[in-house]
């Protein structure tokens, strides 16, 4: 078992990583709630599985329960989805003492802590992720949005959980695909983290197989580093944004694809196809972006689409939250270990990353 404490300047919360740890939820969160109203909030393939656990275990605990859940996937991370959610708070009387539990992936924790920041200007907030991706990276530092018009996580806010609890033991019932996507984010903050032992723990991993017996330990590293992200910089005024590298040419490729590719598939692609670039300007070593693509190629994770070669993805660049004052903040690697970032106007881009469209 580990924890890992987050201490942000409004707010303290733990990360519990336990194998198993779903069967002890009610103790967990009553060690943080008082006995209350919980809208408890999945989507259609995460709630066969854990909710009626998750519902035994609060009601034990002495809560009183509202399951809550829409169709899986990324279509569903809108502001529709958000007003069913609020309809139901209201139908059910939530108030400022009640809270909301995300039982699910990245969708789930962004989209059901969008509506605890904003339901009566923010309610409590728990965070059970269930993917790979969410437990590794979305559950955690307070990021919670929802997709909007043409833009990835457009309308959202920084919203930090009370408590994370995190089972390994649910990524038994997650697909392949899945658990493969999840893995992008972990070889992002391996990547970016200037930790000696992140990169070799991850070239430990060949097979998709290993991803499942290393989880324990890909977990806790990843979730150690972005905690010590969001702790220095929990409003993305500058450490934060090397969370995102990859994500600039990700979330524009991911759009694209019009739901045919993952957040993390399409951080893969982004990762590689952008470091590509700046390997080709002398900033990233080519040595760098040949291990970079070796270990995400090894578990099947693409790193190259056709839609890469549409100019119009710069278009889409420019709603990207690193934008700032006309310049578009790209995260690159000088080396393993250390992201930089260089700002490049933004009616440049389509120059800057010529050689993609060629
Ligand atoms: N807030 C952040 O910091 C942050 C970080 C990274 C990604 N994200 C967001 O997260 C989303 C991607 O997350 P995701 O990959 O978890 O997507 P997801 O929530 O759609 O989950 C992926 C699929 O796995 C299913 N699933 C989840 N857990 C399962 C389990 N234990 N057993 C069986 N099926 C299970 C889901 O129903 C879904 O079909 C994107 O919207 C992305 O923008 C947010
Ligand atoms: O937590 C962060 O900060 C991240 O950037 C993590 C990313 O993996 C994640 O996909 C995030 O939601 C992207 O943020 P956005 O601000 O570009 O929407
Ligand atoms: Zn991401």
């Amino acid at each position: 078992m580990s924890a890992i404490n987050l201490a942000l300047p409004d707010k303290k919360y733990r990360v519990e990583i336990e194998r198993g740890t779903l069967q002890n939820l009610g103790p967990l969160v009553k060690e943080v709630w008082t006995p209350q109203k919980v809208l408890l909030v999945s989507d259609t393939n995460v709630a066969p599985h854990y909710s009626q656990t998750v519902i035994d275990q609060l009601t034990a605990a002495g809560f009183q329960v509202t399951l809550a859940t829409f169709p899986a996937g990324e279509a569903s991370k809108n502001l529709a989805t958000v007003q069913k959610l609020y309809q139901t708070l209201v139908t059910q009387q939530f108030s400022r003492s009640d809270g909301v539990l995300a039982l699910g992936g990245g969708v789930v924790g962004d989209l059901a802590g969008f509506v605890a920041a904003t339901y009566m200007r923010g309610i409590h907030f728990i965070q059970v992720p269930t993917s790979l991706l969410a437990q590794v990276d979305s559950s955690v530092g307070g990021k919670t949005g929802v997709d909007f018009g043409t833009g990835k996580n457009l309308v959202g806010a920084f919203y930090q959980p009370d408590l994370v609890v995190i089972d390994p033991d649910t990524l038994t019932t997650l697909s392949q695909r899945y658990l493969v996507e999840g893995y992008a984010e972990i070889v992002k903050m391996a990547a970016i983290a200037n930790d000696q032992t992140f990169w070799p723990l991850i070239e430990k991993i060949h097979n998709p197989g290993n991803i499942q017996t290393e989880a324990q330990a890909l977990i806790e590293h990843s979730v150690a580093f972005k905690a010590a992200v969001v702790m220095q910089d929990e409003k993305e005024g500058g450490l934060r944004q090397i969370l995102n590298f990859g994500h600039t040419l990700g979330h524009a490729i991911e759009l694209k694809a019009n739901g045919q590719l993952a957040h993390g598939e399409a951080v893969s692609i982004g990762m590689v196809q952008l470091s590509r670039v700046f390997a080709v300007k002398g900033l990233t070593p080519e040595p760098v972006v040949a291990a970079l693509t070796q270990q995400l190629q090894a578990v099947g994770l693409p790193i190259n689409s056709p839609l890469i070669h549409d100019a119009e993805i710069f278009e889409q660049l420019k709603l990207d939250k690193k934008n700032r004052n006309g310049k578009l903040n790209l995260v690159y690697l000088k080396a393993f270990g250390q992201p930089e970032i260089l700002p490049v106007a933004t009616d440049k881009l389509a120059e800057f990353f010529a050689m993609l469209v060629e």
